[in-house]
């Protein structure tokens, strides 16, 4: 079958990492029988630099024309300095919002063959570790209103019954296809939008019986996915505690270039993009890690266009990759394989 997948590289190690994902693409494409067309837009500081801003009406129609979008990620130095309402991240939070991709799914898994990549000791990894955070995406902090002036800055964290509803309705359901669990995270104990949040949730909860649910507060939570975070099955929260979180969890899988992610809302257009940020510190240099960006891909398969044997090929390909010792500089330990972002690309592509 035929795939149109919108690509937007987006900047610093997004087209490093993204070209790699296509790689691998490319190579299910020939193995399966598929044909993946993709279509070049711009989003973030590549779209200011061709658009003069961050998500333009061409690089929409694109997306909109797509199956599917393959993100890198967005942002950099070089545009620090435009105004607020143009930097590279607004682009992101717009074509988020323009898709209403309100789910936001962050698996942290952790690879057993990364285990002593992870910071945390085996007796907390045990067997290993699965966490899906559920992050409410197109609401919140990052979107509600806001003032700024040399003297005061206000941002708002607003949010309604019904964005709470369809996002824990979608924590149910994967809830019930996991470990039947979910910690739902807040700050209940300060917040209003926090007090919305856990009465839904309760509410909801009625309807799904077999679910078991418990609340946390943040800051406990934080602390909690490095003591114990096995205990963890699925964690539904909202935009920015999900966002900061993500990151958290992620170094339980080794690191932050493991952690991939979808986000997904009522409409065929998906956006498959890993959780990390464009890592302009390591750009350019052929040494960022890609599997986040490939699991991305993997999702995109799986949920976009169910092409399930596929994507746990991509899976099965990345596990084999990491049994044979190749690692990227981030997930590196003695005696292992050291490898660029292209070689591990082509190493995965190579075993599907
Ligand atoms: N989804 C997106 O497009 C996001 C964009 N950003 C933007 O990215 C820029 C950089 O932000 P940072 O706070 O530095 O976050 P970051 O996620 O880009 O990098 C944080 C650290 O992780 C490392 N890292 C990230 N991805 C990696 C990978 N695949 N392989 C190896 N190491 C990796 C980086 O080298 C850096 O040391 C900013 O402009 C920020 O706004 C940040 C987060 C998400
Ligand atoms: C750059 C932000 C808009 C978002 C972010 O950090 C994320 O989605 O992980
Ligand atoms: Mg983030």
């Amino acid at each position: 079958m035929n795939y149109k997948i919108a690509v937007l590289n987006g900047d610093g190690i997004g087209p490093e990492i993204v070209d790699e994902a296509v790689k691998v693409l490319d190579r299910i494409g020939e193995k399966f029988g598929h044909k993946f067309e993709y279509t070049q837009g711009y989003l973030g500081g590549e779209s200011i630099d061709k658009y003069g801003i961050p998500y333009s009406e061409e690089t929409a129609k694109i997306c909109k024309e797509s199956d599917s979008i393959l993100l890198g990620s967005v942002g950099g130095p070089k545009w620090d300095n435009v105004e607020p309402d143009k930097r590279p991240e607004k682009g992101l939070l717009a074509i988020r919002k323009e898709l209403g991709v309100y789910t936001n799914l962050r698996p942290a898994v952790l690879f057993k063959q990364l285990k002593s990549a992870s910071p945390l000791k085996d007796e907390i990894i045990g067997e290993g570790l699965d966490v899906m955070i559920v992050r409410e995406l197109t609401g919140g902090i990052y979107f509600g209103p806001r003032e700024y002036s040399d003297e005061k800055a206000v941002d708002t964290l607003p949010y309604t019954k019904g964005e709470i509803e369809r996002i824990t309705k979608k924590a149910f359901e994967i809830a019930k296809l996991r470990g039947k669990k979910i910690t739902s995270v807040d700050k209940h104990n300060v917040l209003d939008t926090s007090k919305l949040w856990r009465k839904t949730v309760n509410e909801l909860a009625k309807d799904y019986p077999e679910v078991e649910v418990s609340h946390m507060y943040v800051d406990n939570a934080a602390m909690q996915l490095i003591a114990n975070p096995r205990q963890f099955d699925v964690i539904l929260t909202d935009n920015m505690f999900g966002d900061i979180l993500s990151d958290e969890a992620s170094m339980l899988t080794g690191s932050l270039g493991m952690l991939p992610s979808a986000s997904l809302g009522d409409g065929k257009v998906g956006l498959y993009e890993p959780s990390h940020g464009s890592a302009p510190d390591i750009a350019g240099q052929n040494i960022a890690n890609p599997i986040a960006t490939i699991l991305s891909a993997a999702m995109m398969l799986r949920y976009a266009f169910n092409l399930t044997k596929e994507a746990d090929a991509i899976e099965k390909a990345i596990e084999e990759v990491l049994q044979d010792g190749f690692r990227t500089v981030d997930i590196y330990t003695d005696g292992m394989k050291k490898v660029g972002t292209a070689e591990m690309g082509t190493e995965i592509a190579n075993r599907i």
